[in-house]
């Protein structure tokens, strides 16, 4: 039977804004406070979509979230109507007001962690929301995530939902940001790779010093658990401190990999000659070969990595079974990133081919092409299990276009997410949103 790695990437919300909320995120911190422009950034996603599936890929759409959350606001405290909470949180607590209007829900690699069926122990595609516990602004992502989730993948006979782990840091879990699937074949079993920034419970593993580790060990052996992964498909690798300290806050910011292609900098991973043997040892035992192409510090620095996003691309299998990288503008800007990139598919290795996108204003609170997409590896008989209205279609697109153009700004700063007018204008078009999806009732403002 076919399968395929479909890429669901997520729709950037009305609310885009650059609100500096992400400590360890170089871009977030550094593009605090620019004027951002939401109908643009949901374009410039959509027109990576639309290539993508132009080049034969299947390709599908998460709803964004609703923004403000008016509920997260309510919780800590604000009363009044809708229009009254928003005001009072602008007029008291502007970072509340800002952490609860994020956009941030577009990075779907942080949406959850997929396990295809090939791996798991009852055959079901299996999906657990990420808790994102690090950011105020993103731990409010997860109950919707979930709604959505149900939403698009509702078949029971295909398809496993777990809920977020526990909303603790010692189960701090950024979803399939930090995980990594190999295999020969999309529909066969696997070995799944969960990189961790720090353990919770045991002291005996280093820690960053300066900013954050996002993941626990302890929350990727929770949903190896959950998923019922069995031992002999899963290694454990962790990040090294020195590059989260040097702002690689998730591994996905200093390595990508796909079928049989670990694409990864020297500096990724602690103990990196162990993880590299164990992934080839036990992707040999399910009759894959392991390629590891290891970007070494001369040629590309851990800082031109986190400032071109070179890792934060997406590696994609083409139909001669060559692959495909897909990178920010932002790669081409830099000389010797692009001069790195320009060798390797000279080379004889497996990355033939490269494709710049624009995607600068998602860049510029740190998401890259891989931020921005969930990747969901399906047999044909689980994709046809899947709501057909979430996956792209040339009409579906044009019918996406048009919705940006009639619902979203043209620019917004700071001091707009006061306006009561923004929430109504971001119902409005959620609500239109999801009937374009078929997706049901899935907001707050929906079913509250
Ligand atoms: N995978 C990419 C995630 C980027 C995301 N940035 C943010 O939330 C920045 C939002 C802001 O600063 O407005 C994060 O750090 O989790």
């Amino acid at each position: 039977m076919n399968a395929y790695e479909v890429n669901f990437d997520g729709l950037v919300g009305p609310t885009h804004n650059y609100g500096g909320l992400s400590f360890g995120n170089v871009a977030s911190q550094s593009n605090s406070q620019s004027i951002s422009s939401p109908k643009e950034a949901a374009r410039q996603g959509l027109a990576k979509m639309k290539a993508l599936m132009e080049m034969g890929f299947q390709q599908g759409v998460l709803a964004p979230q609703e923004r403000p959350d008016v509920a997260a606001l309510r919780s800590l405290g604000f009363s009044g109507s809708d229009a009254q909470v928003v005001e009072k949180a602008a007029k008291t607590a502007m970072p509340l007001l800002a952490a609860c209007s994020s956009a941030s829900s577009m990075w779907t690699a942080n949406a959850c962690t997929v396990s295809p069926g090939a791996d798991t122990a009852d055959g079901r595609v299996h999906f657990t929301a990420a808790n994102l516990n690090c950011k105020f602004h993103r731990s409010i992502e997860h109950p919707t995530t979930s709604r959505i989730l149900a939403a698009m993948f509702a078949n029971e006979r295909h398809f496993a939902h777990h809920a977020a782990l526990p909303a603790v840091s010692q189960f701090g879990d950024e979803g399939a940001a930090n995980h990594t699937r190999f295999s020969k074949h999309y529909g066969e079993p696997g070995v799944e790779f969960f990189v961790f920034g720090r353990s919770a419970f045991d002291r005996r593993f280093p820690a960053p010093q300066r900013y954050p580790a996002r993941q626990t060990l302890e929350a990727s052996q929770a949903i190896a658990r959950l998923h019922g992964l069995d031992e002999a498909g899963v290694v454990y690798a962790q990040q090294n401190p020195a590059v989260i300290d040097q702002g690689v806050f998730h591994n996905d910011v200093i390595a990508v990999g796909n079928g049989e292609v670990l694409f990864h900098h020297e500096d990724a991973f602690l103990d990196s000659d162990r993880v590299i043997a164990e992934l080839h040892d036990k992707l040999a035992r399910r009759g894959g070969r392991l390629t590891a192409v290891r970007v070494p510090r001369e040629a590309v620095t851990v800082d031109e990595a986190v400032r071109s996003y070179l890792f934060n691309s997406q590696l994609l299998s083409r139909a001669d079974g060559s692959m495909l990288l897909i990178v920010p503008e932002e790669c081409r800007n830099d000389e010797r990133v692009w001069r790195y990139l320009s060798q390797l598919t000279a080379d004889d290795g497996p990355i033939r081919e490269v494709k710049v996108f624009d995607l600068k204003q998602s860049m510029q609170n740190g998401g890259g092409p891989a931020c921005l997409r969930l990747r969901v590896a399906l047999r044909q008989d689980e994709l046809d299990a899947v709501n057909p209205r979430v996956l792209l279609t040339p009409s579906l697109y044009d019918e996406l276009v048009a919705w940006v153009d009639a619902h979203y700004r043209d620019r917004l700063v700071e001091t707009d997410l006061a306006d009561p007018q923004l929430l109504v204008e971001c119902r409005t078009a959620l609500d239109e949103l999801t009937r374009i999806l078929k997706l049901g009732s899935v907001y707050p403002f929906q079913i509250d």
